[in-house]
């Protein structure tokens, strides 16, 4: 089943200080289907991160569709009305990020339950324990605030509450920097668990070889051979198998 139709994405910055307009990615094309894996891959700063961050909404895409097959009916993400945003995020697109937003005054065991509170509390925390442990987080950090833990604590942390609650479309941003070999083999059966029950995932990551066995499709971004004679460097998408080989251009 296509959960996601993308066709000429594009986002563009508007370097105020400057008046120059730097294009991130350009007419981006790909489909997804349920349950798959695609991995987005390209040298430094060719759009990668701006791409999830555009399907996640962080950014307003600057031209394109990217038609999402909610429960509720299409949706296209580049140009939904917040509010259908934030249903899609509470209910069905979830991002991780190499980041965690800690509150002041909440626990780690609260932060990873917060996803699951419609249960009821305790049997939200008895989850967010479950996950806690998978990542391997010490168990006298899960009643302290996270404010305080060290970037791969946190990240531990970040994972268990991003991935405690299934999607339909799971957006991975770099999600094992920083983590340790522990935590990484936690990640990969968490992220089958989820692929196998039909969730779609869209990541980055630096090194693929974490997560190999899952990736379906790469969609590879790269600087053309011959960019236009500006200061713009127009940026393409090329759909590869992962093996390298069949690539297709969309
Ligand atoms: N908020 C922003 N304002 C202006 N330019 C931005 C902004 N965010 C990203 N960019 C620019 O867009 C381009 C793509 O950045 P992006 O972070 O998506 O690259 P990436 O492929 O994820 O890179 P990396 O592999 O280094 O993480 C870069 O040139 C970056 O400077």
């Amino acid at each position: 089943m296509t959960l996601l139709q993308v066709r000429n994405l594009c986002k563009h910055f508007e370097l105020h200080q400057t008046g120059r307009r730097i294009p991130a990615f350009d007419a981006l094309s790909f489909d997804l289907q349920a349950g798959e894996f695609l991995l987005v891959a390209g040298p430094n700063g060719v759009g990668k991160s701006t791409l999830l961050r555009s399907l996640y909404r962080t950014y307003l895409p600057t031209g394109g569709q990217a038609l999402f097959h909610s429960r509720l009916g299409p949706i296209d993400l580049a140009g939904a009305a917040d509010v259908d945003i934030s249903f899609l995020r509470r209910e069905e697109i979830g991002m991780v990020s190499q980041f965690l937003r800690p509150r002041p005054r909440v626990s780690a065991l609260d932060l990873v339950a917060e996803p699951l509170l419609d249960t009821g509390i305790a049997a939200a925390r008895e989850q967010a324990a479950i996950f806690l442990n998978a990542f391997g987080l010490k168990r006298d950090l899960w009643a302290a605030y996270p404010t305080t833990f060290s970037g791969g604590e946190q990240q531990k942390v970040n994972l268990a509450r991003a991935l405690i609650r299934p999607n339909r479309l799971l957006l991975l941003d770099e999600p094992t920097a920083s983590l340790d070999r522990h935590a990484r083999a936690a990640l990969l059966t968490r992220l089958s668990e989820l692929k196998a029950a039909g969730t779609a995932l869209i990541g980055v990551f630096h090194h693929p070889e974490d997560v190999a066995e899952l990736i379906d499709r790469e969609l590879i971004l790269s600087v053309p051979a011959a960019p236009k004679q500006t200061d713009e460097l127009r940026l393409s998408g090329t759909l590869a198998q992962p093996s390298g080989g069949n690539h297709v251009v969309q």
